[in-house]
């Protein structure tokens, strides 16, 4: 295994029943250091993966390597350095967040100190005598990443955090896993079906869909990607002829209007030049808008 990854599967493949298989070779490779974005839609097999990184699934075929080490060889020594938000969050809702947090320490074996770390770190140390179940989801959310926290994992794993948080709740929660990251040095994994909720906070992304791994890479080689298949709309004075100019773009039309592909914006305006000279009038000439929600129905449309 190289060294840099904190965690790697190898060929993971699991199904719950005989003929229906739900992981197929999933190979994640996570870098130490990076937050990592496990993006795919509802049922695709993002929590299954999960539980059996975590070793709440017993290993069907394939292999997990959690800090260099095979997950079967020493699961409990590994899985102290996992913490983990999965499903929904465990605490007590009669009990304040310092509250909640006492009753893990003596679990984990942490000190006081360490109660008022984690409450400063998810920024709920002045939250007093109210109870966690009058706190909003952001505040549960958070304080369900501060029981993660208590015994100082160096990885992370957050399933779906935030779902259900309102916009105010997603940025909090983005700046706190930025936070956790930068500043700590803990490597963090967050699942989500909704691609633009995690964008702006992950280094690196693998994309699931039906149990298969579509993707996977920096966010900036993904963009990369991206624009490859960018898409270009356009409407000139005489489409046919502007066609055949333009044939090495792979032009296609449909209707009023004509697509082709560019990889660059230097390619626009070349093309936009190219017509120009041929004294054709440009109307429209539109990018595709092209961000990650795009490429994801993109790419499943085309495997569905
Ligand atoms: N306990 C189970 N028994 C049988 N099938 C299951 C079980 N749990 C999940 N599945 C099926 O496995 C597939 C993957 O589910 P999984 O929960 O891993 O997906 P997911 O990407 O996490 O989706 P979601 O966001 O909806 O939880 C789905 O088809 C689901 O119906």
């Amino acid at each position: 295994m190289r060294n840099n990854y904190i965690l790697q599967t190898t060929d993971l493949s699991y199904n719950y029943s005989k003929n229906v298989q739900t992981l197929f070779d999933i190979n994640l490779q996570v870098e130490k250091g990076s937050i990592y974005g496990f993006i795919g839609p509802n049922g695709s097999g993002k929590t299954t993966t999960l539980s059996l990184l975590l070793g709440l699934r017993n290993l069907q075929k394939g292999s997990i390597a959690l800090f260099g080490k095979e997950l079967k060889d020493d699961r409990i020594n590994i899985l102290k350095k996992v913490g983990t938000l999965i499903e929904s969050p465990s605490f007590y809702g009669h009990l304040t967040a310092r509250e909640n947090l006492n009753v893990y320490r003596d679990v984990y074996g942490v000190d006081k100190n360490r109660v008022e770390e984690v409450l400063t770190l998810v920024d709920l140390s002045d939250t007093g005598r109210k109870k966690a179940r009058h706190f909003s989801l952001g505040m549960k959310q958070r304080l369900a990443i501060a029981l993660a926290l208590l015994p100082n994992p160096e990885l992370l794993i957050l399933d779906e955090p935030t779902n259900g948080l309102d916009p105010n709740g997603i940025i909090e929660l983005r700046g706190l896993i930025k936070k956790l990251n930068q500043e700590l040095g803990i490597t963090i994994i967050i699942s989500s079906h909704i691609l633009a909720e995690v964008e702006k906070m992950v280094t690196h992304i693998g994309i699931i869909f039906k149990g298969k791994m579509l993707f996977q890479g920096t966010l900036q080689e993904l963009h990369g990607f991206q624009q490859k298949k960018a898409k270009l709309n356009l409407h000139t004075s005489d489409n046919p002829e502007a066609i055949k100019i333009l044939h090495e773009y792979s032009p296609e039309l449909s209707d009023e209007i004509f697509s082709l592909s560019y990889n660059s914006l230097q390619q626009i305006a070349e093309i936009n030049r190219k017509l120009m000279k041929n004294n054709i009038d440009v109307y429209l000439l539109q990018p595709k808008g092209n961000n990650l929600e795009e490429l994801f129905i993109d790419m499943t449309t085309n495997l569905s």
